[in-house]
């Protein structure tokens, strides 16, 4: 790997302390890092060199899968991580910054490979940008690269501005829009899935699907994060990113190789198959709710608008549901269901493919079946499930069994880890590229509207519930309904059943 510098704007912030630093070790750890390689941590706080680095030391210590008990190993890790103090509004300490960067550079005759990582505020990200050009620590002769953390924009105007003033001193090539659902390993794996199945590449389109439900469930609430929550909301902090990206990559058409030219075509053409919600009106495609006080795990917890920080008029969406279809060959008439939310029942994000019932389903008996089902857990534990219908032996009736794979995750690198490496080797497939990000906005900014116009009820639902009931009717009204955990989990009798009849979960 190329040698380079890491400048990381917002070393000493939350994002840092417990995902960039630890990824950044367990990629040293494994060998992952250039030989010459120089983190330099930037913020406005006076810190020693030394007192830096303890910090991050103690970073290692809390968050690091890999426990950082090996002294020498994080002492040595240290050696590469530095600290200067910077206010990202003077252009003055961008010049010393500069000065350091390029002293390093000649010293070791290094090649000027300069990572640029904005772990800073949003409105941060124009300032930082422009000072960088200003300065001319983006103009070098080797290569640069910036990474971007989310939310990327507001809004779709507040985004176009935003890419705008990032283009003026970096080329979308050079540009890593970090999402980390996309550095999940089931989200990775949801393309190697199809190809590598021509079962499941056979299936997977209209004429097999009866519909696809992508969910992100979370219990925690808005925790400490109220001043940035209350102005985004469950549609700009999960919808427009994460989950509109796992949409793409579970119905995007296979590319020839996985390259981030490909895969961001083929990327770009599910969200231009996406039909506009004006079509059928946002009222009638989506659902919005808040969470109102509730039990999680035996625990009372407070409603959203009693939350420390939450405005107690507030009407942010705490939780989203919504109908989407993609009018491509593949997939026209499949209805697409997503939905997220905080404070729900359990922490689940999962993809559940239902795949039609035969018309001749009746012909040879009277009993009902359930549907087929695959459903792909990205998280918290990653595994893929099959439900299949099988005589019980034991009554002679048809029931549904699940075949069952867990996907073994000791040793497997987070998200910020793969990602991060990706970015270094300079390969940006499981980035989110602009044309997404943009169609992406255009796409929710209906809603944005809707919601902002006050159009749409704000559905209340008790914390520790599966969200308002309005959700269930969004999927009612064209004869379905979501599978929650609970309907998924396999009962004790069906795993006897499977057994008897030889199924391996
Ligand atoms: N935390 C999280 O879980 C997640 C965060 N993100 C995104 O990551 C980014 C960082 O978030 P987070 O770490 O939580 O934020 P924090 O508020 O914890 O940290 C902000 C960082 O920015 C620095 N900073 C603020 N103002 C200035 C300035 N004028 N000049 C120089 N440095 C400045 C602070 O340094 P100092 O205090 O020393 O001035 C600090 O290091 C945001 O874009 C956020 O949306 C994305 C996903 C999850
Ligand atoms: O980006 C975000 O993601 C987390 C959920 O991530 P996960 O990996 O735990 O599923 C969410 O809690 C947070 O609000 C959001 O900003």
């Amino acid at each position: 790997m190329d040698a380079m510098t890491f400048v990381l704007f917002g070393a000493t912030g939350d994002l840092a302390k417990r995902k960039i630093f630890p990824a950044i070790y367990n990629l040293y750890l494994d060998r992952k890092l250039p030989e010459s390689f120089q983190l330099i941590g930037l913020g406005r706080r006076k810190l020693s060199e030394d007192e830096f680095r303890s910090q991050v030391a103690q970073s290692l210590r809390a968050f690091s899968r890999r426990p950082a008990a090996d002294e020498s190993a994080v002492r040595d890790f240290l050696e590469h991580i530095g600290y200067s103090e910077l206010n990202v509004n003077e252009l003055s300490d961008y010049a010393k910054l500069a000065s350091r960067i390029e002293e390093r550079e000649q010293r070791f005759v290094l090649p000027e490979n300069r990572v640029f990582y904005m772990s800073v505020a949003p409105e941060l990200f124009g300032t930082i940008v422009a000072n960088l050009q200003e300065s001319g620590l983006s103009r070098v002769s080797g290569w640069k690269r910036l990474v971007i953390e989310k939310p990327f924009g507001h809004d779709l105007e507040s985004a176009r501005i935003l890419n705008a003033s990032l283009a003026q001193a970096f080329e979308e090539k050079e540009i890593f829009r970090i999402d980390h659902y996309l550095g999940k390993p089931m989200v990775q794996n949801l393309e190697v899935l199809e190809y590598s199945n021509p079962v499941l590449q056979a299936l997977w389109r209209n004429r097999y699907v009866a519909n696809v439900q992508i969910t992100a469930a979370e219990t925690v609430g808005v925790e400490t994060r109220a001043e940035y929550y209350d102005h985004s909301g469950a549609v700009r902090d999960m919808f427009q990113n994460h989950m509109l990206q796992m949409l793409m990559m579970l119905a995007m058409q296979l590319p020839k190789h996985s390259t981030a030219e490909e895969v961001g075509f083929k990327k770009r053409k599910v969200m231009e198959a996406l039909r506009p919600l004006q079509h059928e009106g946002v009222e009638t495609s989506v659902v919005r709710g808040q969470y109102t006080a509730g039990q999680i795990g035996g625990k009372q917890v407070a409603g959203y608008t009693e939350e420390p920080g939450v405005n107690p008029a507030s009407t942010t969406d705490t939780y989203i549901a919504a109908r989407l279809w993609i009018d491509d060959y593949f997939w026209s008439e499949v209805p697409f269901y997503i939905r997220t939310g905080k404070r729900l029942a359990g922490k689940s994000t999962r993809i559940v493919i239902e795949f039609k019932d035969p018309a001749d389903k009746f012909s040879r008996t009277n009993e009902t079946t359930a549907p087929n089902l695959l459903t792909i857990d990205i998280g918290p534990e990653a595994g893929v499930t099959f439900q299949l219908n099988m005589k019980n032996p034991l009554n002679g009736k048809i029931e549904p069994v699940q075949i069952h794979t867990a996907v073994d995750e000791k040793d497997v690198p987070e998200a910020y880890e793969t990602l991060i490496a990706d970015m270094m080797r300079g390969d940006s497939t499981f980035f989110a590229h602009w044309d997404e990000v943009e169609l992406a906005w255009q796409w929710v900014q209906p809603i944005l509207n809707a919601f902002e116009r006050n159009e749409l009820p704000l559905h209340t639902y008790a914390a520790g519930s599966n969200g308002p009931e309005a959700a269930d009717r969004l999927l009612e009204q064209d004869g379905f309904h979501w599978w929650h955990d609970e309907q998924l989990t396999a009962t004790q009798e069906e795993r006897k059943l499977a057994e008897t009849a030889g199924v391996q979960f």
